[in-house]
C-alpha cells in the first residue's frame, strides 16, 4: 500500500467510457474505521447494566447488520439474551450513547475521502448505502467533508429492507436514475456483496473491514486489499460490464 495514492489522473483513467455511472459504497469497515467509537459506546451501554465490557475485536465482528443486531450480539456475548421491548429499549440507549460520539476516534479508510472526491469530480454518481442510521451517516460524512459529494445516502432506518436484501441498493439507484448494470457496489461484508448479487450489480470487496467471512470468500467480482486499488479494479471490471450492457 505504501507509496500508493489516489489522484484525479488514476480515477479519470478508470472512468473514460461510461462505466460505472454510479458507485455505491458501504460505510462501516469500507469508507470509515468506526469500530473504536462503536466499541466505546457498546461498553458504556454494557457497563450501565453492570455487565462486563467486550473487546474492540469482538465488537468488530458484531457490526454490519444495523444497531439493533449489534446490541443483541453485544448482550449475547456477555450471556444476556435480549429480545422484544428489552432489546428495543437497549437499542434506544445505544443510539443515545453512540450518537454523542460518532467521530471521536473514527478515521477514514486510506483513500476513501480522495476517491469519493475524485469520482464525484469525474461525474460518477456516489451513493452511501449502510445499515447504520441515516442521520448518523450524514453527520459522519459531514465530519469528513464529503457529504456534499455524495448524491444519496440510504441508511438502515431510511425505509427499504436492509442489506443483504437488494432494496436499499435499488432505492439508491432509483434516486440517482442509474440502472443496476451501470453501477458498482463496494463493501466489506456478506451483507454488501449479498445485496449486490441480489440486485444484479457488479461488486468489489475490500479487505480489512468488518466481516466474519474472509473478503476472498464473499463472492465479489473483484477483491482489493484497500480502497487505493479501486480504480484498477474498475478498469478490470469494465469490459465485462460494458459487454453485458
Ligand atoms: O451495521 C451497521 O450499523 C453499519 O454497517 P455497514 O455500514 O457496514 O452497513
Ligand atoms: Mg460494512
Amino acid at each position: 500500500m505504501e507509496g500508493k495514492c489516489v489522484s484525479d489522473a488514476s480515477v479519470n483513467k478508470s472512468v473514460p467510457s461510461g462505466w460505472p455511472e454510479a458507485i455505491l459504497f458501504d460505510l462501516d469497515g469500507t469508507l470509515i474505521d468506526s469500530v473504536p467509537d462503536i466499541a466505546a459506546a457498546v461498553n458504556e451501554l454494557l457497563s450501565g447494566d453492570d455487565l462486563p465490557v467486550v473487546s474492540v475485536d469482538a465488537v468488530r465482528g458484531m457490526i454490519g447488520n444495523g444497531v439493533k443486531k449489534l446490541v443483541e450480539r453485544a448482550y449475547a456475548s456477555v450471556g444476556t439474551q435480549y429480545e422484544g421491548d428489552a432489546l428495543n429499549a437497549a437499542t434506544d440507549r445505544m443510539m443515545g450513547i453512540y450518537g454523542k460520539h460518532l467521530t471521536r476516534h473514527t478515521v477514514a479508510m486510506p483513500g476513501a475521502v480522495e476517491l469519493i472526491s475524485s469520482y464525484h469530480r469525474a461525474g460518477v454518481r456516489i451513493g452511501v448505502v449502510t445499515n447504520k442510521p441515516e442521520a448518523f451517516t450524514h453527520e459522519i460524512l459531514r465530519h469528513f467533508g464529503i457529504d456534499g459529494q455524495v448524491d444519496v445516502v440510504v441508511g438502515g432506518d431510511t425505509g427499504p429492507a436492509r442489506k443483504p436484501e437488494p432494496d436499499m441498493l435499488h432505492h439508491a439507484l432509483s434516486v440517482m436514475g442509474v440502472a443496476a448494470s451501470r453501477a458498482l457496489m463496494v463493501g466489506d461484508s456478506p451483507a454488501d456483496i449479498g445485496a449486490a448479487k441480489a440486485a444484479n450489480m457488479a461488486s468489489v470487496a475490500v479487505h480489512g473491514g468488518y466481516t466474519n467471512v474472509p473478503a476472498d470468500e464473499l463472492g465479489a467480482d473483484r477483491v482489493i486489499s484497500s480502497l487505493l486499488d479501486l480504480p484498477a479494479a474498475i478498469e478490470a471490471l469494465r469490459p465485462a460490464a460494458l459487454a453485458q450492457g
